[in-house]
């Protein structure tokens, strides 16, 4: 456990100082290359849910702190450790015996072990008051920062505190099922053939009752499914296409709506842009799994057509553009951490240059779909709004759905949060 103590510390210092979660435990894979994939596994689980309870685990720790440890690594060994205590089922007496062991290999200065074992063993005896003086703060109650409640509850005064929850919540496996290659209902046999429980949550999207690895699911490797969100899943139906149609997904890697669009509808001119190469290696991947080969593939920048374009005017556009990713805070617990308050300006102004840039590219009787994975106002309607009242040969469609309200998805248990803004050019 010493080790996964110590890895964990390392992902977390490195989320704390600016860096992708994802991406910070991609590299300790790759460096420490003899972890087995139980070892993994343990590591994923302290970094996220240390990252999703961090509000609160550094709540305790100030009660039980007269100042701040010194060195971060020896905090987030305590915050790792707590977040043991309280959130698995690892024996308490291990827990605190592991992480003193780890913060000798942290410091040679042997304060430092006294500190941790005085402090989490203080915490397991106070425990029932150590968590009711905290509950009157929110940071705490909710493990977001003070701005993010804020601004949810300005937005959602009914909905803020289930869309913080949501957020907390460990995030559901769906699957979309290749409508090309096999049926709903076949592939869930399939799956209870290899004891797999499913749950149908409509169109082509299938909830596991438990995740399992995807060399677990039956033809995945063959492309009969896809791991994609149920609310990520709404916006390829949305945009209505039809055969032979010219379609851009402007923003496409690593390619769950693009490919779900081939799929929905054969025959479609698909062309497929984002700007970073390496992330389209991750979109050919997916098309080859998929066995989809009938696309044009752009590196480019949405933000700049005429450095790309070819003139000719596209039936469908699908605008998915980067955002704070505030309605995926399930799936990427450190996401909360690392947003600032003034991020969503910044992310405005890029939404609103890829917008207006795409819109000359669409031709009249064309629709553009608009979409972001954020329950941020400033991000989803308010562009919407000021694009439609700049724009007078646009009009917005309703997107009929009956948990789609104005354009928004909150997140819940069968889906993350999404919006979309369905844009007709008249
Ligand atoms: C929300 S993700 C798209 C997810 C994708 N549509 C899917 O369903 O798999 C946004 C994508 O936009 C790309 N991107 C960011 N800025 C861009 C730009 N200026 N032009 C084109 N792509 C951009 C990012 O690399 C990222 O892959």
């Amino acid at each position: 456990m010493i080790e996964i103590q110590l890895l964990a510390i390392q992902a977390i210092g490195e989320v704390f100082a600016g860096a992708n979660l994802n991406e910070v435990l991609r590299n300790i894979w790759q460096i420490n290359s003899r972890l087995t994939p139980q070892q993994r596994g343990a590591i994923q689980d302290i970094a996220y849910g240390t990252l999703r309870h961090y509000g609160q685990l550094d709540a305790i720790l100030h009660q039980l702190l007269n100042k701040p440890a010194q060195d971060k690594s020896l905090h987030y060994l305590l915050a790792i450790a707590l977040y043991q205590l309280c959130y698995s089922k690892a024996p308490a007496h291990a827990i605190v015996d592991h992480a003193v062991s780890s913060s000798r290999k942290i410091t040679r200065n042997p304060a430092a072990s006294g500190l941790i074992n005085a402090v989490l063993r203080n915490f397991m005896r106070q425990r029932t008051l150590l968590l009711d003086q905290i509950k009157s703060n929110e940071v705490a109650r909710y493990s977001y920062p003070q701005w993010w409640i804020d601004k949810l509850r300005q937005q959602y005064p009914q909905d803020y505190k289930a869309i913080l929850l949501a957020g907390n919540e460990h995030p559901a496996m769906i699957l979309r099922i290749n409508s090309l290659r096999t049926s709903v209902n076949h592939y869930q046999a399939m799956l209870d053939a290899q004891g797999i429980g499913s749950e149908w949550l409509g169109g082509s999207a299938l909830q596991l009752i438990r995740p399992v690895s995807v060399e677990k699911l039956p033809g995945f490797s063959e492309g009969l499914v896809t791991v994609q969100d149920a609310g990520a899943q709404f916006a390829a139906p949305l945009l209505d296409v039809k055969a032979g149609m010219r379609v851009l997904d402007a923003c496409a890697a690593p390619g769950g709506k693009s490919t779900h669009l081939a799929e929905l509808t054969e025959n479609i001119k698909l062309t497929v842009l984002d700007k970073y190469e390496d992330r389209l290696t991750r979109l050919t991947e997916n098309f080859s799994r998929l066995q989809i080969t009938d696309y044009q593939l752009i590196c480019g920048d949405a933000m700049n057509p005429s450095q790309w374009w070819n003139g000719q005017l596209y039936d469908r556009i699908l605008a998915d553009v980067p955002c704070s990713a505030s309605g995926v805070v399930n799936r990427h617990p450190d996401i909360k951490w690392l947003r600032r308050p003034g991020d969503t300006d910044n992310f405005a102004q890029i939404q609103t240059t890829i917008l207006n840039e795409l819109w000359p590219l669409l031709r009249h009787g064309g629709k553009l779909l608009y979409a972001t994975c954020s329950v941020f106002n400033e991000e989803n309607n308010l562009i919407t709004e000021k694009f439609l009242s700049i724009h007078q040969d646009a009009s917005r469609l309703p997107c009929s759905h009956e948990e789609i309200n104005n354009g928004q998805l909150l997140p819940g248990p069968h889906h993350d949060g999404f919006f979309y803004a369905l844009l007709q050019k008249n």
